[in-house]
């Protein structure tokens, strides 16, 4: 690498877009994209499904070109130099990378060997490898016959072979259980401190771009519409209060009280009064003992700090959590368009 790419962002994308078009259609799936990523971040790309965030990596990765806009990786352009980004990054798709026959040693040095390694250093790296993600007693055993977890691991240790500065993982924990997909995440986070390896990850679980992201990145329809670190992002929000009465009427006598009191919007429904407001944690008690005063008791109270879903309801009226599924595989004609 030169001075330049070390010293500058590992990504720089400027206007970057891509259309598709199907049956006479046109997707606008990325549209006027403009990103920096410094070296060492973790970053998340979170948005819904159809969002366009597998795009973006699908074009980062150059697995496709842009409509138009650029972007450069690693320092080099993805249309003009795409051998270069190529051999400095690591990629891991939504499917599976690992052939089924295989053992998942193998598929480790067949890769270390298509990166010109010779035996002796694959076999090394390949046991290296193993050793990082856990899969060492799972070695010698078919790729068919592992978890999903561990199949995943394997896929994501594939992708390091060749030790790449920059990895993008799309949708990583995609499918997998609770358990596995906190174990991937702990591997990736400790790839990142540890190795410092830059990591763009895409996902649609709000949990993992807040538990594992330096930075999220949120997109919808093909645009960023949020860029911040989870706490940064939520910051503004404030906590939700839910306060439980016996009555309806008590209820919503409440809210009206509760209202006033806590100058904040307040929804009522059943028994339930629920407000959003800046420092609720510290507010709850007092809001209780003043309606106590006032003859209403506070059955039940619950106080919930805001989420990412909450991030992005506010920025765009739909919860991230019930968005409708709206994506469709590309053929193998468009993606090589
Ligand atoms: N090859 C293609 N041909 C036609 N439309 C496509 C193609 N690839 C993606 N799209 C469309 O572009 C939009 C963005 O898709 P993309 O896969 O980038 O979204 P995503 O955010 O990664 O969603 P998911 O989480 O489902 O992967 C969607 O409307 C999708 O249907």
């Amino acid at each position: 690498m030169t001075t330049q790419q070390l010293s500058g962002p590992v990504i720089r994308t400027q206007g970057l877009t891509r259309h598709f078009t199907r049956h006479k259609k046109t997707v606008e799936a990325v549209r006027g994209l403009d990103l920096e990523v410094g070296h060492g971040e973790l970053v998340a790309f979170l948005g819904p499904n159809g969002a366009g965030k597998s795009t973006t990596l699908r074009m980062l990765t150059t697995l496709i070109e842009p409509t138009a806009g650029t972007a450069e990786v690693a320092g080099y352009d993805v249309v003009r130099q795409r051998g270069q980004v190529r051999r400095s990054i690591g990629y891991v798709g939504q499917g599976n990378a690992a052939g089924h026959a295989q053992r998942g040693r193998d598929e480790l040095v067949s890769q270390a060997r298509a990166f010109q390694m010779t035996r002796r250093q694959a076999h090394a790296r390949a046991d290296e490898l193993l050793d990082a993600f856990d899969l060492t007693e799972h070695a010698d055993r078919p790729v068919s016959t592992l978890s999903g977890g561990q199949r995943r691991r394997l896929d994501v240790a594939i992708g390091l072979v060749h030790t790449p500065t920059l990895l993008f993982l799309d949708e990583p924990s995609t499918g997998l259980d609770p358990q596995n997909r906190v174990n991937l995440q702990e591997q990736v986070r400790r790839l990142n401190d540890e190795q410092g390896t830059t990591i763009v990850l895409t996902t649609h679980y709000l949990e993992e771009a807040d538990a594992i992201a330096d930075r999220v990145v949120v997109i919808d329809h093909g645009r960023v519409i949020a860029d911040d670190s989870a706490a940064r992002l939520k910051s503004g929000l404030g906590d939700l209060v839910v306060l439980g009465f016996e009555s309806e009427p008590a209820a919503a006598s409440a809210a009206r009280r509760v209202g006033l009191l806590a100058g904040a919007a307040v929804t009522v429904a059943d028994a339930e009064v629920r407000l959003r407001v800046a420092h609720g944690r510290d507010l709850a008690p007092g809001i209780v003992v003043d309606l106590a005063r006032a003859g209403l008791d506070v059955r039940r109270i619950e106080v919930v700090g805001p989420t990412l879903d909450d991030v992005f309801l506010d920025l765009t009226g739909r919860s991230l959590r019930e968005t409708a599924t709206d994506s469709a595989e590309p053929t193998l004609e468009e993606v090589a368009a």
